[in-house]
């Protein structure tokens, strides 16, 4: 049964399953490759201390080994990033809170948490079959509800990144309203958070840039605190059935993505074709490109296909930032012959949208096609399924 805070998932499960079990009868729906258990792996992992070393060539190979996980993997992690073990329990914990409101006060309200409208989400709205169902809820939040309007003045501040930060005195958490968690998510860890990994990306954009020979502000310019977002997810137990999306294959749309996940595990990519599950490392925040920085860079990183699977007992919570740019950027290859035609962020989107939008029932190759609408000659390009705010 659903908790009060849970979004029905039950009941969802239930009428797709039903749906489903009248039009597919090969195995109820369920993808072939969601019953077969992915090998674990280990991303690789790039220690970000090397980067302030003061020696040029430690600098220098721990820029090209960032290039190349991107190009070989279009995933790895860090280390030394300057977030405590404490700051990310803390986290949780204030995670936790925010989603065990009322689901009726998470859905309805129209700025729950002071959060921007429409942050919430949950399930996959436009599902037609279990396979596209993910059993999860998320907030969707521009990174300005966390920092406020004056955000990007602390993220100016401090030149690196990876300096741990000071950590204020703990406030022990004693009340549950909605404005008491809103107070303590806003202003205490979730704002370490945001400003770190906002430097980080920063940090990470201008390097991919430089090894393709591009020293720019571009990202700078373009990406900032009022157009990048912070993504909370929960990822509620599933004992409903084995194979159960807990977030649908998707690219992300933006430049790259921080992600940090807890021990649960569930996080799988594409590597040689084949799923593979990411081995939870506590230390580390999971970097992946996104589908901008694909087109940006040429083809030469990797937007890969990615999805969490459910554990059938253990509740997971993962935090992602997203670096986007303004709708109105253009992103244009900065390679020739460019593989890609230039499109602004807003058309991208919009295609994106378009894709998912409700009864979306297209084939693997209308949507590649679709895909052509937007990027000329998409090569390797495979995606799926996009999920609507991925
Ligand atoms: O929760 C995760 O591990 C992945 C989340 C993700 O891919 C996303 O929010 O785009
Ligand atoms: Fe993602």
């Amino acid at each position: 049964m659903d908790s009060v805070s849970d979004p029905p998932f039950h009941e969802a499960y239930k009428i797709l399953f039903d749906k489903t079990r009248n039009t597919i009868q090969e195995n109820n729906g369920f993808d072939g490759d969601l019953l077969v258990a992915a090998e674990e792996c280990e991303l690789p992992v790039i220690d970000l201390n090397c980067l302030d070393n003061s020696d040029e060539t430690v600098r220098e190979e721990c820029k090209s080994h960032i290039a190349r996980a991107s190009q070989e993997w279009g995933f790895f992690q860090v280390v030394n990033h300057g977030i405590s073990s404490h700051i990310f329990s803390r986290l949780r914990c204030e995670q936790e809170k925010v989603f065990r409101q009322p689901f009726e006060k998470k859905t309805k309200e129209d700025k729950f948490l002071n959060f921007s409208a429409g942050s919430y989400r949950w399930g996959a709205p436009t599902a037609t079959c279990i396979r596209q169902l993910s059993w999860s809820e998320a907030f969707h939040i521009p990174l300005t509800d966390i920092l406020g309007s004056s955000g990007s003045n602390s993220l100016r501040y401090t030149t690196h990144f990876y300096k741990p930060f000071i950590h204020h005195s703990y406030r022990p958490y004693t009340q549950y309203q909605s404005n008491y968690v809103n107070f303590t998510f806003r202003r205490s860890c979730s704002i370490q958070f945001a400003t770190t990994v906002s430097r980080l990306a920063q940090t990470l954009a201008d390097i991919l840039a430089e090894k393709m020979g591009h020293r720019s502000s571009f990202f700078k310019e373009n990406c900032l605190p009022n157009t990048c977002y912070l993504r909370l997810n929960r990822y509620p137990p599933c004992p409903t059935a084995f194979g159960i999306h807990g977030l649908m294959p998707h690219t992300d749309s933006d430049f790259l993505t921080i992600l940090y996940q807890d021990q649960v595990g569930g996080l799988q990519l594409v590597k040689d074709r084949k799923w593979i599950a990411v081995k939870p490392n506590p230390d580390a925040l999971i970097i992946n490109i996104g589908d901008l920085f694909q087109a940006w860079s040429n083809g030469v990183y990797k937007s890969v296909e990615h999805r969490v699977m459910t554990n059938p007992k253990l509740e997971r919570f993962s935090m992602a930032y997203f670096l986007c740019p303004s709708n109105d950027t253009v992103i244009e290859s900065r390679r020739e012959p460019s593989i890609y035609r230039k499109f602004s962020f807003r058309e991208y989107r919009k295609q994106v949208r378009d894709d998912a939008c409700p009864g979306f029932s297209h084939t693997k190759e209308v949507r590649t096609y679709r895909k052509h609408i937007i990027m000329n000659e998409i090569v390797g390009y495979v995606t799926e399924y996009k999920s609507e705010e991925g």
